[in-house]
């Protein structure tokens, strides 16, 4: 696997890539086959570490995965799942954040769950304390050891509860459509999110024989039903993903066509990409973005949840913005540290200064709190090659991006990260034309 890599900058990115499922739905469209009684197929599954991390923990849980790369068509049978070994499954401690959403199926399936530390990316503090009261709440005795959470259904099954999140969490709203389908009685969920993502686990739940009812105002009804069947279903492309080519194709000065990229997920990041100048040619079967030349726009943008601006489109929009002319202003509301990445723009020449204070109308939770939330970027900047070592998934592809728009050469390690959400990386930079030596 490519570890570093030497960029050549200063060349636009041209030419096509195709976007497969979602990162943000695939793994936990896995999860959900073990509450099935028999087997799930899942279509359009990219080649990407997180999958591999969660192919990883369900066969250790007795399910039998088999996923043909190529096609994208991944199959799993749960009909022998039973309990994995504490010092196995801690073997994967810090690689993603998923794991957490194994408790509800383990749960309902051989009544007690074991779950290591978590990974995913360090751009907060990530608590997961939402995920381990809703567990209560369903009636799962939890315990703290030192090496992870261990976990127990009550006598009788998880039964269903009434929830508020105080936060619309998307791992938490996971975590209560994967417990409360099986468990016993409704579940009443408030403060729900509702990503793109969070609906196509729905979907695939109802095609598991599950009754769910999203309501308006961040409402989700549950009937639980006692047993599910196996699913066939296409993951939903990676929105994500999407977002960070259109952003290259910005900050390069580029014109890349996302085969496979979504408008009607992606709404909200189409109309601040016109609003910054940017090219769209939205088709049926993917969206071109192009730099169209001339001047690129400031802007202000706070993220949010769904249908807000996603937080995961802002790292790599901002090295797009350092190349606007003007002053933008990002408020990050999501997480209260992911602004890490600007380090190295700013010694590549980007000009980015950081706040404590909330710079926009949303009073986030992070106003009053000692963090560097909000972003001031002043363009245009000319960027030059740096070294770099990239910090987080997002982070990691917009110092690429940077590089790859900077004059001169950048040797940016630690590039493996990004195999986490984006398939074919590398392989795909190649096909857009950029100029760069892969080392392993
Ligand atoms: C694998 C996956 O799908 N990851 C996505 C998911 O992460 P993830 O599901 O981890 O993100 P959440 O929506 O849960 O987190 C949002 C906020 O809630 C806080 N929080 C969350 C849980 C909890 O128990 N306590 C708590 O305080 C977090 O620290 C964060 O500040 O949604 C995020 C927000 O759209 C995205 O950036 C991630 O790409
Ligand atoms: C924050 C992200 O992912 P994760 O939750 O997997 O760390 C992301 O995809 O940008």
């Amino acid at each position: 696997m490519t570890s570093a890599l030497r960029i050549e900058g200063g060349n636009p990115l041209n030419g096509e890539v195709k976007v497969r499922g979602a990162k943000n739905l695939v793994p936990k469209a896995m999860v959900a086959a073990l509450l099935g009684s028999t087997p799930s197929t899942l279509r359009n599954v990219p080649e990407i570490k997180d999958v591999q991390v969660v192919t990883d923990l369900v066969e250790l849980h007795g399910v039998s995965v088999t996923n043909n790369t190529e096609t994208g068509e991944l199959t799993m049978d749960p009909s022998q799942v039973s309990l994995a070994n504490h010092a196995d499954i801690d073997a994967h401690a810090g690689d993603s954040r998923i794991p957490i959403l194994l408790c509800g199926p383990l749960l309902h399936t051989i009544g007690e769950a074991f779950i290591p530390d978590l990974g995913g990316c360090r751009i907060g503090d990530r608590p997961i304390n939402y995920h381990l009261r809703v567990l209560e709440e369903f009636g799962a005795k939890v315990e703290k050891l030192p090496t992870g959470i261990s976990m127990k259904a009550p006598a009788g099954g998880l039964k269903g509860a009434s929830i508020e999140l105080e936060y619309p969490s998307v791992g938490a709203t996971e975590q209560v459509l994967l417990a409360a389908t099986r468990a016993e009685g409704k579940t009443e969920l408030r403060g729900a999110a509702v990503e793109p993502e969070i609906l196509d686990l729905i979907a695939i739940l109802q095609k598991m024989g599950a009754i769910i009812t999203v309501e308006t105002d961040r409402q989700i009804i549950i009937e639980g039903v006692p047993s599910l069947k196996g699913y066939q279903h296409n993951a939903m492309p990676d929105r994500n993903e999407s977002a960070s080519w259109a952003s290259a194709a910005l900050a390069t000065g580029g014109d890349i066509f996302v085969r496979g990229a979504n408008q009607k997920d992606m709404t909200t990041f189409l109309n601040v990409y016109r609003k910054m100048g940017g090219g769209l040619d939205i088709q049926d079967d993917g969206i071109r973005f192009y730099h169209p030349g001339g001047e690129l726009n400031p802007l202000f943008v706070e993220t949010n949840v769904h249908p807000g601006f996603m937080t995961d489109w802002q790292q790599p929009l901002v090295v797009a913005m350092t190349q606007a002319t003007g002053v933008s202003v990002v408020h990050e509301t999501v997480y209260e540290n992911r602004f890490g990445f600007t380090d190295a723009l700013v010694r590549m020449g980007a000009t980015v200064q950081l706040h404590r204070d909330c710079l926009g109308p949303t009073v986030c939770r992070f106003g009053h709190k000692n963090f560097q939330h909000s972003a001031i970027i002043t363009g245009k900047t000319p960027l030059k090659g740096a070294d770099i070592h990239v910090p987080d998934l997002r982070g990691g592809f917009s110092h690429v991006i940077a590089a790859l728009s900077a004059e001169g050469t950048s040797n940016v390690t630690g590039v493996s990260v990004i195999s986490r959400g984006y398939e074919h990386f590398v392989e795909k930079l190649n096909a857009l034309g950029a100029q760069f030596e892969a080392m392993d």
